[in-house]
């Protein structure tokens, strides 16, 4: 079984997608963590974000084994990653990777923005999680001030809108809701709650032999 997990920034699809993978015992694949890996490269070998054969050139030798989940999460990476990610050529070096980790036997939990239109359009399940930007902003900001970075709600807010926008209005593989996704808005909803409704909606969507 393949479930594909897509929304905007900060909306709670990684932590859905990581009690799927739990709950299921499936591999879990966040596709966020390869952008924000390009854009941290970037940043360390100072190629420019309009530079898209070099881009493109560092998402190809990425190698998964030795991105640093943790240290991606800081903020500077999300803006980083949204910049390389509307790029074509970047996108298409990182697709191979993420169709096969969703095709691998038994199936797989990725999310993204892309997984349930682009990456595994075959998907058996498809979530698109969301909620008001005051209310991912204001989870962002939390998430950051415990990480020990200074920001300002306000500027997670700008940062969260600006990225959504970037997100949802690039050429290339833009976030959209898929046309079969079951869409969870999980405003006012705390964790346990929202992981509450995504299950209900996977347990409907799952097929009986669990494939
Ligand atoms: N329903 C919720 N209510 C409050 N906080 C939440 C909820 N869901 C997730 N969070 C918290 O919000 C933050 C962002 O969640 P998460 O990383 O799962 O979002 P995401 O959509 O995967 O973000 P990203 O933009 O990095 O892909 C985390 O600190 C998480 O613990
Ligand atoms: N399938 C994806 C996943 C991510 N992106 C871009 O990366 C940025 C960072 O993603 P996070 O989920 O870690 O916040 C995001 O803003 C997107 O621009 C993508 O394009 N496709």
């Amino acid at each position: 079984m393949i479930i594909a997990i897509d929304g905007p920034a900060a909306s709670g699809k990684g932590t859905i997608a990581r009690r799927l993978a739990a709950h299921y015992r499936l591999p879990h694949l966040d596709t966020g963590l390869l952008y924000r890996g390009v854009g941290a490269r970037a940043l360390a070998e100072h190629v420019k974000f309009d530079d898209e054969a070099a881009l493109a050139a560092l998402a190809g030798g990425l190698d998964l084994s030795t991105l640093d989940p943790e240290a991606l999460k800081a903020g500077i990476f999300g803006e980083a990653a949204s910049r390389v990610a509307a790029l074509a050529q970047v996108r298409a070096r990182l697709l191979a990777l993420q169709q096969d980790f969703a095709r691998q036997p038994g199936g797989a939990v990725l999310d993204g923005r892309d997984i349930g239109t682009v990456i595994a359009p075959e998907a058996e399940v498809k979530l698109f999680v969301t909620a008001k930007p005051e209310a991912r902003a204001a989870r962002r900001h939390r998430e950051l001030l415990q990480r020990g970075e200074s920001v300002t709600l306000d500027a997670v807010l700008a940062d969260i809108l600006k990225r959504d926008e970037r997100d949802s209005g690039r050429a290339s593989a833009p976030l959209i809701c898929a046309a079969d996704a079951d869409i969870l808005d999980n405003t006012g909803l705390d964790v346990e709650q929202s992981w509450q409704a995504a299950l209900a909606l996977v347990e409907r969507r799952r097929p009986a032999d669990g494939a």
